[in-house]
């Protein structure tokens, strides 16, 4: 099974989410609305102002030539001199300008200087009054007679030199913008007259076109694009700052969420070292909710897993029928107190045989042995310290571990006990049997190479007393 720790998975968590930001963050960016290039409208530059009033003077020009008297009478008459003189008359009055009179039915009335547009207009004069130039600004205007007939049509055409200089100080939205001065031809793409500024940019936006009135142009300016990394440098920021909020946010998170769990398991280990050592304790605090159903579970089944393995255990060093400790808690426990002698401690042991019990047995039958057994333990509980250590070793021996306890003060508890033992006990129904032991004494020695070399001096002091005729006690110090 493959292992996560939880730090691993909140740093996938955070990674995840990071994307997961960058891609929110790209498809804003993406989706963004498209801001105009040209932002900002230019307003009116002087320049489109100017050529405006030009045109417009122009026509004023124009409409007052054609109503002139010397004008009808030039068209009236068809006389060359009144025409050459009304013409000199006018250009006089304006060096720049070209003045033609043209009849209606398209001759040529004056002589005078006819650049390549006036022909142009020339040939278009017949269909109304409109206005075509390049860098001359022409326009024609009808001529009426009295009667309302059109006579012909005055045409005007002003050379316009200063502009190029109007155009090169037309002010620009900024240093990298560009202008051009176009002329609609009527298609789709216009005549470019002049250029002003890096072309280049051209192909990124479309244009602003700052029409020019009562003339064919227009001015048409192109702001740069604003460079790409300026535009996603806020974006790339905020997914940053998110991603760093994020990883923060999920971090804290996560360290958090570990302690706590960290907290609480530490908590179970200690509960499963305290079921091991035996030693539960009644309350186990954990702060995860996630935690307090298991840990109660276990606290239970720990509980009743205690419980059966000292009752268990209790059994298995208990003698079945004196309810005494038997051998086996009884070499435990003399091996314990052994340990000790070290330390300088005495510890001291007696042995105890009942006598004539093979007797009780022969006569009253084993039911009546086992009581006698059952009740010489029971006296033995009742006569002697909580803390003298009972056993029953097999048969009818007995035997009394006096633990921190010198031999002659065993001696002392050894007497005591033949003083407080009953005379003797009903064994069955009409059966009483008198009670008499006999005992051996001795002491753990340091000197001695094993627990049981005092066991074997006591027994010896048992068989003594036996020799002696019985219900007695006699004692081995050690040598
Ligand atoms: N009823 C009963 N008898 C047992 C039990 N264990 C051993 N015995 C018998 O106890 C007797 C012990 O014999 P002995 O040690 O000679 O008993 P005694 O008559 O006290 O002799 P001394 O020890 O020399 O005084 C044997 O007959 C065993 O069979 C038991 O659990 N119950």
């Amino acid at each position: 099974m493959h292992h996560t720790s939880i730090t691993r998975l909140g740093l996938i968590l955070a990674a995840v989410l990071v994307l997961l930001a960058g891609l929110v963050t790209s498809a804003i960016y993406l989706t963004r609305p498209q801001g105009s290039p040209v932002a900002e409208d230019m307003g009116k530059p002087v320049m489109a102002t100017q050529i405006e009033f030009l045109a417009d003077a122009m026509k004023r020009s124009a409409a007052r030539i054609a109503a002139h008297p010397q004008t009808l009478a030039c068209f009236a008459s068809g006389s060359p001199e009144v025409c050459q003189a009304q013409a000199a008359n006018l250009q006089a009055l304006n060096q720049d300008a070209t003045i033609l009179f043209v009849t209606d039915g398209q001759r040529q009335l004056l002589p005078g200087f006819l650049p390549g547009d006036t022909r142009q207009l020339l040939a278009n004069a017949g269909h109304g009054a409109t206005a075509t130039a390049t860098f001359n600004l022409s326009l024609s205007h009808p001529v009426t007679g009295a009667d309302g007939k059109r006579l012909g049509f005055v045409i005007v055409e002003q050379s316009v030199p200063q502009l190029q200089v109007l155009f090169d100080t037309l002010p620009l939205p900024d240093a990298a913008a560009y202008a051009e001065l176009q002329q609609s031809q009527g298609g789709d793409q216009p005549a470019v007259l002049m250029r002003r500024g890096n072309q280049a940019i051209k192909r990124n936006a479309r244009p602003t076109l700052i029409a020019l009135a009562g003339t064919p142009w227009q001015i048409a300016v192109w702001r740069p694009v604003t460079p790409v990394a300026e535009n996603v440098a806020p974006y790339i920021l905020g997914w940053l700052v998110a991603s760093l909020l994020i990883a923060v946010l999920v971090m804290g998170i996560v360290l958090a969420v570990r302690n706590r769990v960290t907290d609480n398991l530490r908590t179970l280990v200690k509960f499963t070292n305290d079921l091991r050592q035996q030693r539960l304790r009644a309350d186990y605090a954990v702060s995860l909710a996630e935690f307090q159903a298991p840990l109660e579970t276990m606290l239970k089944l720990g509980k009743v897993m205690l419980g059966r393995q000292k009752e268990v255990s209790s059994q298995a060093r208990l003698d079945h029928l004196s309810q005494v400790n038997n051998r086996r808690a009884f070499d435990e426990k003399q091996k314990e107190l052994f340990a000790t002698l070290k330390d300088g401690w005495s510890h001291s042991l007696l042995i105890l045989d009942i006598d004539n019990f093979k007797q009780v047995n022969d006569t009253f039958g084993h039911e009546a042995g086992d009581q006698l057994i059952i009740k010489f333990g029971n006296v033995l509980k009742s006569c002697l310290r909580n803390s003298d250590f009972i056993a029953r070793l097999g048969g009818d021996e007995f035997c009394v571990l006096f633990p921190y306890t010198p031999l002659d003060r065993a001696q002392e508890l050894a007497e005591r006990l033949r003083a407080k033992m009953p005379e003797s006990v009903e064994l069955i129904p009409g059966v009483t049997q008198r009670l008499s032991w006999s005992g051996g004494l001795s002491e753990y020695s340091r000197d001695d190479r094993e627990e049981n070399e005092a066991l074997a001096r006591a027994d010896a002091a048992l068989l003594e007393a036996k020799r002696g005729g019985r219900n007695a006690t006699r004692v081995r110090a050690a040598a």
